[in-house]
């Protein structure tokens, strides 16, 4: 643990970190509890609210984003207990039965309240919604989600041509579509899913690969009517059945442990232990592309629980080497892509990302803001449309970058500080409480000089 007077680690004011790398360095040791996943926690919430009857939640994620999601339920008439407490209650109302809000809902930064609840809204018949967010979020496109909902027969609009938020939605009885998306993506496929689930008929969404499996695990564990085709990447739902109340137990977020395991990883005589953190295969891109690095991970006390595999991850100190990330390894491991260029601006060699051009339209443009920033600090990275590639070993060394407002560049950066030469100034690293409430105190924690 670090020693206080010697802290290298500081809040420069409310929003700002300064990390001053120790002439002795530093190397991350202990144990680790992984707060829980977020796309659970926001499902877990949604379809608590859809179902009949109590959902119980343990290990809710408190960032932001899930407070969001909550927020917009509370607004449609949905109770929800005190989202700090160990189990979190929903009073689901039932499929069709939320109420008409009186003012505007606020999605603040979340991609996955937006889409999804824009899925929802869509089929609560003779009711009308407005639904906004913060900068970033009404940069984001919905036209993807907004597409194939209005072939159903949805009635929403928007700036851009009916693409950007604030968007106003006519709720209506709408007719059951199969959808070939264009892009792999959770957010489309359940935006969908639970439009199927209140349309009658079958609802199919087919995907180019498979995208994030947890609305179908869950909703499976509610009581829908859910097929798979794992040959063509579909799922099916029959719309109509209607969900009961679960328990949920969420798993640790395996998108918030991609930032021990590149950080012990790298920075020499580490060793860290991350406990009950999902290990879903959708999710696990990162621990193929680090074991193509070379990292030293090992999964232990593997187990089912509510329906999702955990395990712990025990992560030593391992010299890395460069690797190419193509295909459905990068839609496996599209949240982790900045701290994979963290990895790889300290690995030896070449490191190439490919197909990863939707992460030009997350919180931030990331190829962009990790190739800028990262470049900053002396990584040497070449930008392409759909990638990055990264010449690694080339040492880093302190300045001001910033993080953008978006959680994932800004831990990234933190990271990339405990390695860099001289004082780095990481501007607006509190953004890092989207999805990862208390990194800042983990890493106080785990910190040894
Ligand atoms: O469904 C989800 O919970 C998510 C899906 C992904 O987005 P896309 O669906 O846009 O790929 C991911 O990037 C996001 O962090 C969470
Ligand atoms: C892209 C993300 O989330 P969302 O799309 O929900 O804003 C993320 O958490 O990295």
């Amino acid at each position: 643990m670090l020693n206080l007077i010697s802290n290298p680690i500081n809040f420069y004011n409310q929003y700002d970190l300064t990390i001053q790398s120790p002439a002795s360095g530093i190397s991350l040791k202990g144990s680790l509890a992984i707060p829980g996943d977020k796309s659970v926690s926001h499902r877990a919430l949604m379809f608590g609210a859809l179902a009949q009857g109590e959902t119980r939640i343990q290990g809710l994620l408190l960032g932001e984003d899930v407070i969001s999601t909550a927020n917009c339920l509370r607004s449609l008439g949905i109770q929800i207990s005190d989202l700090t407490a160990e189990t979190v209650l929903v009073q689901g109302e039932g499929l069709e039965q939320l109420q008409e809000p009186l003012d505007v809902l606020d999605a603040g930064n979340s991609g996955t309240t937006m889409r999804l609840i824009l899925g929802i809204l869509s089929a609560q018949s003779n009711r009308f919604f407005t639904i906004t967010g913060d900068r970033s979020l009404r940069s984001r496109p919905m036209s993807r989600v907004i597409k194939p909902l209005t072939e159903m027969g949805a009635e929403i609009w928007g700036r851009n041509n009916n693409n950007l938020a604030p968007l106003a939605i006519k709720g209506q009885k709408l007719k059951p579509i199969h959808y070939f998306s264009p892009v792999a993506s959770a957010q489309v496929k359940s935006c969908l899913l639970l439009t199927g689930l209140m349309t009658a008929g079958k609802t199919t969404v087919t995907e180019p690969a498979l995208s994030r499996d947890h609305s179908e695990r869950m909703l499976k564990a509610f009581g829908a009517d859910i097929t798979t085709d794992s040959e063509t990447n579909s799922v099916t739902i029959t719309g109509g059945n209607t969900l009961q109340g679960q328990s949920v137990i969420v798993p640790g977020d395996i998108s918030s442990a991609a930032f021990w395991l590149v950080a012990a990883s790298i920075i020499p005589d580490s060793e860290l232990i991350l406990t009950n953190v999902g290990i879903n295969p959708t999710r696990i891109g990162i621990l193929d592309v680090l074991g193509k690095m070379g990292a030293n991970i090992t999964i232990e006390n593997q187990k089912i629980v509510a329906g999702e595999p955990i395990a712990d991850l025990r992560v030593r100190y391992s010299p890395l080497q460069g690797c190419e990330i193509a295909g459905e390894l990068t839609v496996r491991s599209i949240d982790e892509i900045p701290i994979i260029v963290v990895a790889a601006a300290l690995a030896q060699g070449t490191t190439i990302i490919k197909d990863a051009a939707e992460l030009r339209v997350k919180e931030c443009d990331r190829l962009s803001v990790m190739a800028t920033q990262l470049s900053r600090m002396g990584a040497k990275i070449i930008e392409h449309p759909d990638g990055l590639e990264i010449q690694g070993g080339h040492p880093l060394s302190g300045t001001e970058v910033s993080s953008y407002d978006d959680h994932r560049i800004a831990m990234s950066l933190t990271i990339a500080a405990l390695q860099a030469s001289a004082t780095t100034l990481i501007k607006d690293a509190t953004a890092a409480n989207i999805s990862y409430p208390n990194f800042f105190d983990s890493l106080q924690q785990v910190c040894h000089l």
